[in-house]
């Protein structure tokens, strides 16, 4: 049994799309290859920002099939995550160091049908997540600190992301492992080759010149990074 989905999946990040044109935006993406769409959902509070609620992503549902990845950046995430998963959210990730009870937030988006996901934060150790193993569906590395698209990448994540691959694979257990923040093809083959499974990208997406051809291009490094 692989511990990895079949093949690395890019995960578009919303958070740098033109909000006015979300539909048209979704589907450039989609025509370009990618098979998630990444919603970051901030509070305000966990974060110094508020962006996307629960309406647009009940509206986002409506215009695409693709899995909507919903990245939550907010406190008290119980209060929320399976509304999340009921407005149409595929996968629901909730921050580790913004919930003191992660096994009953993760177990209520599971039972809304959710995908569930625990996100570290570039200081918190992946050691916190040992006990936990088997009640997550996947875990997001941040890779800048939360709040902000179009932030430079920390290079020590890389470390962070082997170690966690070789955790998973120490366990035996097939959750898979997402990075997210300044991801772009400098860094896109070598993640994949160091065990991520899915990369979000805001910045290197949709602020680039030819954001369809930014996708294929993306796709391609992670393909070899994989093959490496
Ligand atoms: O969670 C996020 C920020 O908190 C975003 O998903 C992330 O920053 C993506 O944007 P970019 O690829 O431009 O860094
Ligand atoms: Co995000």
């Amino acid at each position: 049994m692989s511990l990895r989905p079949a093949a690395p999946l890019l995960a578009p990040s919303l958070l740098s799309a033109d909000f006015t044109r979300l539909g048209e935006e979704l589907r450039m993406i989609e025509s370009a290859g990618a098979r998630v769409v990444h919603v970051d959902v901030m509070d305000g509070r966990f974060v110094p920002n508020i962006t996307i609620g629960l309406p647009v992503v009940e509206g986002l549902r409506k215009a695409t099939a693709l899995p909507l990845d919903c990245h939550l950046m907010i406190l008290e995430p119980l209060r929320y995550a399976a509304d999340f998963v009921k407005a149409g959210a595929d996968w629901v990730s909730i921050h580790q160091e913004a919930d003191p009870h992660l096994h009953r937030t993760l177990a209520a988006i599971r039972q809304a049908g959710g995908k569930a996901g625990v996100v570290l934060n570039p200081g918190t150790p992946i050691e916190t997540l040992v006990d936990l193993v088997g009640d997550f569906d996947f875990v997001l590395l941040m890779s800048v600190n939360p709040g902000f698209g179009g932030q430079s990448f920390i290079p020590r994540v890389l470390d962070k992301v082997k170690r966690l691959n070789a955790l998973r694979a120490a366990r035996g257990v097939p959750f898979f492992i997402q990075v997210d923040g300044g991801v772009s093809l400098k860094n896109a083959a070598e993640l994949v080759r160091a065990g991520a499974d899915c990369l979000v990208a805001g910045n290197a997406v949709f602020k680039a010149e030819d954001p369809k051809a930014a996708v294929a291009a993306l796709l391609r490094e992670m393909g070899a990074g994989r093959q490496a």
